[in-house]
């Protein structure tokens, strides 16, 4: 809704109110329309000035109303009657102006912000496009050039950054009262003014074509921003207006808009976590974490310590290699120093502390142990820990998929080992696997979610199971991308089918990333290869293809190496080129094995590696390992490159069907009785039976399920 009140003088106060960010609901909209009126038939009132409440303007139109049907007045007239009405209106920004917010700012005849404020045109990250005059406005206020940018990326800048523009006034104090110039209204009524284009206009737009659509592998929104502008550049404002209508009905109803949608809000749902125990986030503790250790400073060690120092936590970083802590020493403070440059940090980083000695956590209150990836390297370390820390301390691990509780049994207080499982770079990427075993206590992963929102990640509670969530999908999607380089694929088809569906990298470029070796210590580990094992193609009952073995076996281990699945320039070389070896590789593998190399179609690849991964995604779930398709879902988004526009692998299940996923995986299962991730899960199974509801009612189902099995 939306509020009237008289300021002092002749001021007429509009306050937006919907909490939490004032969204423009059908509620809000009627309000302004109601209080506009209003304050125009006051003979007493000579300006307006709308504002939010609890110091946020409005973030936007209210996107849990997208999918139904669309009730109260229209936005786009709204803003319309606001901007040609003859008493001056000020919108008064506090907080956030994104999306309908800021087109309805933009609408006002005059601006003014708290220098604080967030403003931006987001709506790309929804799959759609500034649909209440902003593709317009925007362009006609502060020129094409600077439009193009904040429209096709969805930016978000603070209010400074826009009074460069000219788009608004800053002012440093709470905006109580906002008093307007008296001069003519027509030049601040946007949509009557030209837009400001540069000279090579064309260029300039056939050249962000161009970049957009290379970027946005595939999604439609960005595209539809720059014809969105396009037209504010060459067409009158009432033509352009036509055309932005136009472009946004397009994208409301694609599934991309709804991909985006979804995602928006499961990265949210994640954070309302849940335990199969009962323990959950409104009903548990978090203890906030104010001085912590990192023990093993490789790679993601010292990006851990990077990011929880950027939180102001101060950090013992311990590493008993004296080489690798030399190293890390210097390395560390550069890291930080850069990464705290690039973000307008809310409080100081922590200071780091550099030690070789264990003793030196002694007085810290959580830890998060970092070293290689070895169970028994681990275990010493945790039983060092627990006879060093002060009872009471958290124990955690960033192990990648080792077993939790085995960690937990050699501590004194197992309740308070959970694991942290980051992903690399550990201080960029944001998504963060809280991993808790049936001893964790509510408050160990209470703690550990919000350390992790605090380090600005998306925090995922997870059961304690082989590869977690992201790394046990992952497996079968990985062994499928194998499997199909037997029957004839090659690494630059397969990767090429998956970038085709938006990954940023396919499955072989990704492993020469990682390194081939990582996979490879985990295979060793598991029994599955190494000295002494069969080399055949069964293994532990299973179909296995050694092929990534052999691969490492000879030396090529990725782009460390300057040769994997592909050739680089040299180790560390960044550019993945076919290599001739791969294939004389593979050609001579199939010989040996007696298998006959077969045209794979790109339908093929893709159901294989997809469908297998996303029937594990269902295994997960029924397993209780992850508590809704919305967290598996965050999980992949935000760790391992699915495209948003996709929603994520549980997502895009509902969208192609159940029943068509089901079918799918029986069809290849039928042709490989011997890969036990093909054949289709139970809860799959069992949702195509009851008719497919959609992704947000699985939750329901799989709870009501569980009470009926245990009943
Ligand atoms: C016509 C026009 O052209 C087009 C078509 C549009 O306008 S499309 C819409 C464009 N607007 C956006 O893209 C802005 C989206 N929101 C945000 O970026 C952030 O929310 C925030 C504003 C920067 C605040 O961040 P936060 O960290 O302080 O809180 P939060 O946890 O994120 O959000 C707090 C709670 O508010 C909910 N929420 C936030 N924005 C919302 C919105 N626009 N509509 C509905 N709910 C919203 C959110 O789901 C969460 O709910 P719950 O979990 O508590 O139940």
């Amino acid at each position: 809704m939306a509020t009237y009140s008289r300021l002092p003088g002749s001021v007429a106060l509009i306050t937006l109110q919907n909490p939490p960010v004032n969204a423009l609901s059908a509620a809000v909209r009627q309000g302004i329309v109601d209080t506009v009126q209003r304050a125009l038939k006051d003979p007493k009132v000579t300006s307006v000035v709308i504002c939010g409440q609890n110091g946020k303007f409005c973030g936007g139109a209210d996107i849990r109303e997208f999918a139904g049907p669309m009730l109260g007045p229209p936005l786009v007239p709204m803003i319309h009657a606001i901007e040609a009405v003859d008493k001056p209106v000020a919108a008064a920004i506090e907080g956030v102006a994104l999306g309908g917010g800021l087109e309805l700012a933009l609408g006002c005849h005059y601006r003014i912000a708290h220098s604080k404020a967030l403003l931006g045109l987001p709506e790309v990250t929804l799959g759609l496009l500034p649909g209440a005059g902003g593709s317009q406005r925007l362009p006609r206020l502060i020129g094409l050039t600077a439009a193009l940018d904040l429209i096709t990326t969805g930016r978000q800048h603070d209010s400074s950054f826009f009074s460069s523009l000219h788009l608004l006034c800053v002012c440093s104090q709470s905006i109580s009262s906002v008093c307007v110039s008296g001069q003519s209204l027509d030049s601040r009524r946007l949509s009557t003014l030209p837009c400001p284009c540069p000279p090579d206009v064309d260029s300039l737009l056939d050249k962000t074509m161009v970049k957009v659509r290379q970027r946005s592998r595939g999604a439609l929104a960005p595209v539809a921003c720059v014809q969105a502008l396009m037209a504010a550049a060459s067409l009158p404002y009432t033509q352009g207006m036509e055309k932005e209508r136009d472009l946004l009905t397009t994208l409301f109803n694609s599934g991309q808009a709804r991909a985006l949608q979804y995602a928006f809000f499961s990265q949210r749902v994640v954070g309302k976590w849940s335990l199969p125990s009962g323990a959950s986030w409104d009903n548990s503790a978090a203890r906030t974490i104010s001085k912590a250790a990192v023990i093993g400073l490789g790679t993601m060690g010292r990006g851990i310590v990077v990011a929880l120092a950027l939180t102001g936590i101060s950090v013992v970083a311990v590493e008993t290699q004296e080489k690798q802590l030399a190293e890390a020493s210097q390395v560390v403070p550069a890291m930080l120093q850069r990464e705290a440059g690039r973000r307008s940090l809310a409080t100081p980083p922590g200071v780091i502390s550099f030690s070789s000695n264990l003793q030196d956590v002694c007085e810290v209150e959580l830890v998060i142990e970092a070293v290689f990836e070895d169970m028994s390297l681990k275990l010493q370390v945790f039983r060092h820990l627990t006879s060093v820390c002060r009872p009471g301390t958290l124990l955690c691990s960033n192990t990648s998929g080792l077993d939790i509780d085995r960690l937990a049994a050699v501590t004194q207080s197992p309740g308070l080992v959970v694991g942290m499982h980051f992903f690399a770079p550990a201080h960029v990427m944001k998504l963060l696997e809280v991993v808790y075993g049936p001893r964790s206590s509510p408050e160990a992963v209470a703690t550990a979610m919000q350390l992790g929102k605090r380090m600005g990640k998306v925090s995922v509670a997870v059961g304690n199971c082989p590869g977690f969530v992201g790394n046990r999908m992952l497996k079968p999607y990985l062994e499928q991308a194998n499997f199909l380089l037997e029957e004839g694929a090659t690494p630059q088809q397969v990767d090429e089918v998956l970038e085709e569906f938006g990954f940023p990298m396919g499955v072989f470029r990704m492993s020469d990333l990682s390194g081939l070796d990582v996979g490879w210590r985990i295979r060793k580990e598991a029994g599955l290869t190494g000295p002494g094992v069969e080399s055949t193609r069964t293994r532990q009952g299973r179909r296995y293809s050694p092929l990534p073995d052999q691969v490492c076996e000879a030396g090529r281990l990725g782009q460390k190496t300057g040769r994997g699945w592909y050739q680089y320039d040299g180790p560390g070389g960044r550019v993945a080129r076919s290599d001739h070896w791969v294939n004389i590789f593979l050609e001579a593998y199939r010989a040996e094995h007696g298998l006959v190399a077969r045209s794979i179609a790109p339908e093929e690849i893709l159901e294989r590696c997809l469908y297998a991964l996303i029937n594990e995604g269902f295994n997960i779930l029924q397993d209780a390992m992850a508590a809704g398709p919305e967290d598996i879902d965050a999980i992949y988004v935000f760790g391992y490159g699915w495209p948003r526009h996709h929603g994520g692998p549980m997502f895009h299940a509902g969208q192609v069907g159940l029943g068509r996923i089901l079918e799918r995986l029986q069809h290849h299962h039928h042709n490989h009785p011997d890969v036990p991730h093909l054949k289709p899960s139970t809860l799959l199974r069992r949702l195509v039976a009851v008719g497919s509801p959609p992704v947000q009612k699985w939750r329901e189902f799989i709870n009501k399920e569980r009470v009926h099995s245990q009943l």
